[in-house]
């Protein structure tokens, strides 16, 4: 896959403080990326050099092949941006909003009602003023102004917050569809629980610097955390052997099994399956490695 975003040790100094430190990675055409990190940890101003808003002070930032804060501007027409607060302009309507901001990235408005059917804006409610937008229809009216131009590289700033659970899944729909068109998205977000199955990879940020990057299942084999196999016995009582069983209060049997053990335990547990009524097992999950890799930081 082609990269569509490069940063080779880029960092970004605000007098003392270093926003990003020697930040390298690339974004490829059709992925979808999480960027994670405590308050400050970094996220907005990775975002703002890939928008060529600023400019790092040391390193390099490439879009599609271009300084986004000095290249061509046919670069930034192809850039989508969602910031984490949206602000509009509260008397214009939602198709004078969209109109406005076509204007300024000087692309066509002819496909304005498809934009908004696209992220679930009815006619009637774009010829409405934004003041009287519910916090999730300018949030849908701020992703129709990001997706103007069809970007090849989709920048979303916490874009879930706020939304109830049937906009969230409407978002992340889109972003399905998007990724599958072969844009880049990528979504600064703390909400990791829903992030878990949309992301195709995760870099995670502290104090400025990247501390991991990589697929879940490829974080999963770094962290190398264990898995926990819960099972209840079909006769109730009785034990396992094989691993450090510990019962719960439901009367099930627990472990938890390093990942190079993990198939042989789970072998032996199912190696007689009328003894068992049930089996779970769970993976770590992204708050697990992300609480990983921070306290990796703590410790070094
Ligand atoms: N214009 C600026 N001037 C001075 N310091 C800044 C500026 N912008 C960001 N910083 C500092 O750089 C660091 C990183 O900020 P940034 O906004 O990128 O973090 P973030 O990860 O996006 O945080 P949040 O999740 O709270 O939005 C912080 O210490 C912040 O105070």
């Amino acid at each position: 896959m082609t990269a569509t975003v490069e940063l080779t040790g880029a960092s970004k100094r605000y007098g003392k403080i270093e926003a990003t430190k020697d930040m390298s990675f690339a974004l490829k055409a059709g992925e979808t990326i999480a960027l994670v990190g405590h308050n400050g940890a970094g996220k907005t101003t990775l975002i703002k050099l890939m928008l060529g808003l600023i400019r790092p002070t040391t390193g390099s930032v490439k879009v599609l092949g271009e300084d986004p804060a000095t290249g061509d501007f046919a670069v930034r027409q192809r850039l989508g941006y969602l910031p984490e607060s949206v602000s509009f302009h509260m008397t214009l309507t939602g198709r004078e909003t969209l109109a406005f901001y076509a204007r300024l990235k000087r692309v066509a408005v002819s496909h304005m009602d498809m934009l908004f059917e696209r992220v679930g804006l009815a006619p009637e409610a774009a010829n409405r003023p934004v003041r009287t937008y519910s916090k999730g229809m300018r949030q849908r009216l701020g992703l129709a102004q990001a997706l103007l131009g069809e970007p090849r590289i989709l920048l979303l700033d916490e874009p879930t917050s706020g939304l109830d659970p049937a906009l969230r899944r409407n978002f992340y729909d889109l972003i399905t569809e998007l990724r599958g068109g072969g844009t880049t998205v990528l979504l600064s977000s703390h909400a990791l629980t829903e992030l878990e199955d949309r992301a195709d990879r995760v870099i995670i940020v502290n104090r400025g610097a990247k501390i991991a990057d990589g697929t879940l299942d490829e974080l999963r084999k770094l962290a190398r955390l264990p898995t926990r196999i819960s099972v209840r016995l079909a006769n109730g009582g009785g034990s396992l052997e094989g691993a450090s069983w510990s019962r719960t209060a439901e009367g099930r049997l627990e472990a938890n099994v390093a990942p190079e053990d993990k198939i042989a335990l789970l072998r032996e547990v199912t190696g007689d399956p009328s003894m068992l009524a049930d089996l779970a097992i769970t993976e770590p999950t992204l708050d697990d490695l992300y609480a990983h890799f921070l306290n990796g930081q703590k410790t070094q």
